[in-house]
């Protein structure tokens, strides 16, 4: 390995790393623990044939530290972490493979949970939970929540909302013309809110599958090449599909007032966030707007499998309008790109949570 493993853990606050090996099967996992002050890692496994070590490190840390903000901003009570295990998901994958992940992550005495992430599915942690209390995210059938697409786009249609009355001076859609790139899972729920409330919807992907389930259910939705969906003249641009389209490249494209979408890591880099904000384009941090998904498995893990659950998901979903108004209000007050006000009222929250545990409470 050729990264200063300790160095890179002290620069980013890291508590814990574990790199697992098992003798039976060859896995080969990498638990990365960033920050556990509000309560237990929570972060997803990623299965990706990763060239070198280093670069399956690289993503395991980027990841987890990005949960931590994630989950601290969006006012759930866990840590970030994250699992990448080096393999090919298409070729790789057996029943005895998760079991053993599961075996290490049980080791971990519920400091960190786990689930679905890129390359893994709900089944791969059914067989996990045989040898683990702290998988999440299971298929319903097996007790877990479920879809997280409909929290997802829920919240991602409640944040665009907090953007249209910054911007608009209203919150409603009604009349909005919005360009989706990617209607997958979290896309095609979100056409149906915003039709819903009145919106024009323009959508692209690469998927005709995918774009004929929109176009069966909203015969009127327009739908453009994929790569000409950056230059459509639209109030909103909603990313959904992958990381990195917000780019030097894309940016002088846009024409649009707003960007606010699902997909992770829009930003190519955190500097395109600045420049969105100097041309005065607000930007719907990602990890704030897209926080549904975690709501629901946070959910699950804090209280009981009940009737109200998806009512209690949903509403904190829509709740993500007033995180993100109030980052978008200081982001003006203070002409401080929206990016970088969340990240502070994350740090915020961990460091005023992380004081208050320093009083003593026999238990
Ligand atoms: N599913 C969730 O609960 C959830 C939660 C948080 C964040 N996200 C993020 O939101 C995004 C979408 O998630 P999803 O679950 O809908 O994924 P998905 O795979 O179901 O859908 C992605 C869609 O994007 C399309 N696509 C890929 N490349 C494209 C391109 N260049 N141009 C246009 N379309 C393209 C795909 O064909 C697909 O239809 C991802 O970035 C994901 O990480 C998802």
């Amino acid at each position: 390995m050729k990264i200063d493993i300790f160095k890179e853990m002290e620069k980013h606050g890291f508590e814990q790393i574990i790199f697992n090996y098992d003798k039976t099967t060859g896995l080969k996992a990498i638990i990365a623990i960033h920050d556990t002050t509000l309560g237990p890692a929570l972060g997803g496994c990623r299965m990706w044939p990763y060239e070198t070590e280093d670069e399956a490190l690289i993503d395991a840390m980027r990841l987890a530290k990005g949960m931590t903000y994630k989950c601290a901003v969006s006012d759930n009570n866990f840590g970030g972490g994250k699992t990448v295990i080096i393999g090919d998901p298409k070729k790789d994958k057996s029943e005895a493979l998760f079991r053993a992940l599961g075996r290490f992550v049980q080791t971990l005495g519920g400091r960190y949970y786990t689930g679905t992430d890129l390359g893994t599915t709900g089944m791969d942690f059914v067989y996990a939970s045989r040898e683990s209390d702290y998988m999440v995210g299971l298929p319903e059938e097996y007790g877990g929540s479920g879809n997280s697409a409909v929290p997802t786009a829920y919240g991602v249609y409640n944040g665009m909302k907090a953007a249209a009355k910054i911007v608009f001076g209203s919150d409603s859609l009604k009349g909005l013309k919005v360009a989706i790139q990617g209607v997958g899972k979290v896309g095609r729920v979100l056409v149906g809110y915003l039709k819903e409330e009145g919106a024009q919807v323009i959508i692209a992907d690469i998927s005709e599958e995918n774009i004929n389930k929109v176009k069966e259910k909203y015969p009127d939705v327009e739908v453009v090449e994929s790569e000409k969906i950056y230059d459509v003249e639209c109030d909103i641009f909603a990313p959904c599909a992958r990381g990195g389209i917000i780019n030097d490249d894309t940016i002088s494209r846009l024409k649009c007032r707003i960007v606010a979408g699902a997909a992770n890591n829009q930003l190519l880099e955190p500097r395109h966030g600045d420049a969105l904000h100097e041309k005065g384009i607000l930007y719907a941090p990602d990890y704030v707007i897209n926080a549904g998904g975690l709501i629901q498995v946070a959910d699950e893990l804090e209280f009981k499998n009940d009737e109200k659950r998806h009512e209690r998901v949903m509403m904190k979903a829509k709740g993500i309008y007033d995180i993100l108004l109030k980052i978008f209000t200081i982001s003006k007050e203070q002409n401080v790109p929206p990016h970088k006000v969340a990240d502070r009222l994350a740090e915020e929250r961990i460091e005023v949570i992380g004081r208050l545990k320093t009083n003593y409470v026999k238990r």
